[in-house]
Order: structure tokens, then C-alpha cells, then sequence
């Protein structure tokens, strides 16, 4: 995989020289010298320390929130959202003990294991699948969360409730709702909800493809995937560094998005508050709420439409991204301005008119969604759209009301159809230092290390 090719899309990097290829190198000299063990038992390296990186570049794994929220967007993503086969507490944990140290293992260009791809005990399958083993880490940032199911189980479709079966249900966040229908959704069951959610991104579809793989195998017996989704081309900035990128109508997307650089902001919509959540909610502080919606575009129909048109249902003009109010790209619009018929330049049901924060009470949210294009249906059209994902602070504020109002009075919608969505906490990020590391100084599952979520255990 390669390095950003934008150099205002390079990942902050700090340096530890090592490449995966080289940590690779190591734990075969340690096969070789008959040394055999298990996540508690390290490879004789070099310590990688907890924040390393290549050339290619790394995030930081540890910090007071998870990396893959305010990390300027990677190019691709491998979303999977998994079920739970266990009813046992401890598993649960055990399971994200597992998926904390390969998460931080991978995002630091380590392997899923110790040993690696291709060493370790010969009789056994080797620790890491292998095909990111000569890839630098691409900038990838692995994001865990939860869903509501994991707290109340599914209700049945009688209305019956469903089962606390992991003794959570005091701790539902309250922002955890079931989200309700919206007008022209179109879900499929197959492509929705689930347990826990990891979100994967980076600038190798290759390296996300495979951080999932590794964390999927690792579920064996206690989660399996309920449904995944590949996207390509970030449709979103979350970095004032970086470029407007492009939607599959066309247009410029993440514009006017929440980013990176706004701290007041991201205190006010997208990290949950420690001050204002309720006892149920204590231990979400610091983290954010996910929406994942994915929404199948009618490219089609839209190649067909005019310029005119496809902007006045955007409110933006399509080169330049500038409001039809006047201005440029970051210019704001101005929504009561009126053309010479005496209709306001941006239209009362266009896009961003009805999602601007003047129209909901000043909410934000951010966006970081990805297009994704999946086949074609039976008459030759194509499967493809974006897949929206946004973090926000309280979904029942910074998003229902919008996708409400979106669904029912956005011209836009006539060329959309939501076919998945899911809801998901997100909990804080696992704290600096806190990683347990083997004598190699790269980090190992033991029974005191930390892992995502924990503050909801404890
Ligand atoms: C519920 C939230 C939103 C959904 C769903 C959504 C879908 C969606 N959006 C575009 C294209 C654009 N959206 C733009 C801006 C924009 N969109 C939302 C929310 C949702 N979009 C917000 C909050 C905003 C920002 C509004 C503002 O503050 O001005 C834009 C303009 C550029 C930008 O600011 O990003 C485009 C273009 C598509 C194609 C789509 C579904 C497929
Ligand atoms: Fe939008």
C-alpha cells in the first residue's frame, strides 16, 4: 500500500523505524531459536513503542478518545458490525482484552500476534493471516463500538423484549435508542444493527480488509460478523489540512463538516459529556455515538439530470462546492438571499439548507463517511452510494432530527434509498500508558490488561 499521496493527508507520525516487514523478520529469528508462545509472551525485538510509526505513517492507538473519529479521514474503510454466540460476561471481556491488543498491535504496523505470518509453532495456525505482511501500517485506526443489542438483546417481533445477557441493561446509554423509521428507508435486516462494531480505516483497503480479518478470526466462538461494508474514497474531511473530497454525484463532501481542529466544537457535538450524562451513561464520557446508514444512490437517474437542477438540490454549486448564495467553498450560506425572481438562491428543500444547524437548533455532527459501489442489480444498475457514518454526541438531538426532516422534505431523496443503519456507542479510548507490553515492548493480552470499553464493566 502506499503512502498518502496528498502530503496535506500524511498522518501525524512519529518515528520507531520499524517496519512490519522488520517486526516480521524478528518473531521468525525467535521461531527459529525454538521459542514458542502465546499473546503474554513477547518476540526478543526491540521495544515498538505504544506510539510508533513508518514512513507510511501510524495514529496513535491509546489516548483519551479512539483513534478513527477525529483522525483526518483515510482513504478506505472495512466496516463490520458482529453478533455475539456467547451469553457469557467473561468471554465478552475476554474478547475485547483480545481485540484491544490487536488493535493496538496492527495500528502500530505490528502483527495480529506475536510470532506473525510465518513462524510460531509449526503445527498451528500462524498468529497473523499475512497478506499486510509486507504493507506499511497505511495510517490505519481501528474503532470499536457498541450496540443496543449487546445491552437489551432484540426484542422478538411480537414486542417481547429481548435478553440481558450479559447484565448490561442498567448501563444502556440513553442516546442508544432504537432508531426510528424514517420515511423511504429501505433496510434490510441483513445489513443492519449488531452487537459490537469495529470500523477500520486506512489508506490500503488491503491493510483494512486484513485488521478486520485478523480481529474476525479472533472472535471465533464468542462473535461472528452480522454484516460488513467495504467503502472507497473518503466523502468526508475531518482536517482543515485536508482536500474536499468528492461524493458519487460529484460533489464536493465534508465542506462545512465538523473537524479536527475545532475543540469546541467537538466538546459540543461529538464527545459525550462526563457532566451532563446520567448514572446509566457514566462510563460513555469521552466517547461518541456512531450512525452508520448505508444509502444507495441513483446514479443513473442523476447522470440524466442537469447541472441546474443537481445543483439547486444541493444548494451548492458543483465545481467550486461555493453556497448558490454567492462566495466560495468555505463561505457561509446565506440563506436569505433572493435571486432577481424574488426566490431564495438556495432552495427552501435543498439539501444543505435542511441539513445546515441553523435548521436544528445548532446541531453538528461528524461526518466520515465513505462511497462504495457493490455490483449492480438485475437491469444493470449499480449498487453503489455512501455510506454514511457520523459520530455525534447524542443521536436523539444531532441526528433523528435530521434525517428526519431530511427524509420527509429533502429534494435530494428523491435519488436515495437507505437499504442499512446501524447505532452504536462508541467508548472512550483506552489511556496512554495503560497498554501491558511483553519484554518486547509491544503489547500482550494478560488477565490485568485494559481494553475498550472497560469502564462499562466496571
Ligand atoms: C442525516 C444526515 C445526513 C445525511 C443522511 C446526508 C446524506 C447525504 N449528503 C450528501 C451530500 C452532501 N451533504 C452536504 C452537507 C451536509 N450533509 C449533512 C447531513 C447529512 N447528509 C450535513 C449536516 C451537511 C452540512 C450542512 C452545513 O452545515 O452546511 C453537502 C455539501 C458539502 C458539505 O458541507 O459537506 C453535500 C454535497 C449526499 C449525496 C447524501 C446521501 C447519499
Ligand atoms: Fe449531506
Amino acid at each position: 500500500m502506499s503512502a498518502p499521496t496528498d502530503p496535506q493527508d500524511e498522518p501525524t507520525a512519529t518515528s520507531s523505524g520499524m517496519s512490519r516487514r522488520a517486526v516480521l523478520g524478528l518473531g521468525g529469528g525467535l521461531a527459529a531459536a525454538g521459542v514458542v508462545a502465546g499473546f503474554g509472551l513477547g518476540r526478543a525485538t526491540a521495544p515498538a513503542p505504544a506510539v510508533a510509526s513508518t514512513a507510511a505513517g501510524t495514529y496513535p492507538f491509546t489516548g483519551a478518545h479512539q483513534a478513527g473519529i477525529v483522525t483526518p479521514a483515510q482513504d478506505r474503510l472495512y466496516l463490520a458490525a458482529f453478533d455475539l454466540t456467547t451469553t457469557s460476561r467473561d468471554e465478552l471481556v475476554e474478547l475485547l482484552r483480545r481485540w484491544t491488543t490487536i488493535a493496538a498491535r496492527l495500528t502500530q504496523g505490528l502483527s495480529a500476534g506475536p510470532f506473525g505470518p510465518a513462524s510460531g509453532p509449526y503445527d498451528a495456525p500462524p498468529d497473523d493471516t499475512g497478506e499486510a505482511a509486507d504493507l506499511p501500517p497505511a495510517g490505519l485506526t481501528i474503532t470499536f463500538g457498541f450496540g443496543r443489542s449487546m445491552f437489551v438483546g432484540t426484542p422478538g417481533p411480537d414486542g417481547t423484549p429481548g435478553e440481558d445477557r450479559f447484565g448490561l441493561a442498567d448501563r444502556l446509554p440513553d442516546g442508544l435508542v432504537e432508531l426510528p423509521h424514517f420515511a423511504a428507508d429501505d433496510l434490510d435486516p441483513a445489513r443492519s444493527d449488531g452487537d459490537l462494531v469495529v470500523q477500520a480505516c486506512a489508506d490500503d483497503p488491503q491493510v483494512a480488509v486484513h485488521a478486520i480479518r485478523n480481529l474476525s478470526r479472533a472472535a471465533f466462538g464468542t462473535a461472528t460478523i452480522r454484516w460488513t461494508q467495504l467503502g472507497y474514497g473518503r466523502t468526508s474531511s475531518t482536517s482543515t489540512a485536508q482536500k474536499t473530497p468528492r461524493n458519487l454525484f460529484g460533489f464536493k463532501d465534508g465542506t462545512a463538516n465538523v473537524k479536527a481542529e475545532e475543540s469546541d466544537a467537538l466538546e459540543e457535538h461529538v464527545w459525550v459529556p462526563a457532566t451532563d450524562t446520567e448514572a446509566s451513561s457514566a462510563w460513555l464520557a469521552g466517547g461518541s455515538y456512531l450512525v452508520a446508514r448505508r444509502i444507495r444512490m441513483r446514479i443513473e437517474t442523476w447522470d440524466r439530470t442537469s447541472l441546474r437542477e443537481q445543483e439547486n438540490l444541493v444548494g451548492r454549486t458543483k465545481g467550486e462546492g461555493a453556497p448558490l448564495s454567492g462566495g466560495t467553498e468555505f463561505t457561509e450560506p446565506d440563506f436569505a438571499k433572493e435571486g432577481r425572481d424574488g426566490a431564495p438562491l438556495i432552495a427552501v428543500d435543498s439539501h444543505v439548507r435542511l441539513a445546515h444547524p441553523s435548521t436544528h437548533d445548532g446541531a453538528r455532527m461528524l461526518r466520515r463517511g465513505y462511497n462504495f459501489t457493490d455490483g449492480n442489480d438485475s437491469l444493470g444498475r449499480l449498487d453503489a452510494g455512501l455510506f454514511f457514518l457520523a459520530f455525534v454526541r447524542d443521536p436523539r438531538t444531532h441526528y433523528i432530527p435530521v434525517q428526519s426532516m431530511l427524509s420527509r422534505d429533502d429534494v435530494l431523496m428523491e435519488y436515495l434509498t437507505h437499504t442499512g443503519s446501524g447505532l452504536f456507542a462508541v467508548p472512550p479510548g483506552v489511556p496512554d500508558g495503560a497498554l501491558v507490553t511483553g519484554e518486547d515492548g509491544t503489547p500482550v493480552t494478560t488477565e490485568k490488561s485494559p481494553f475498550v470499553g472497560q469502564q462499562l464493566f466496571a
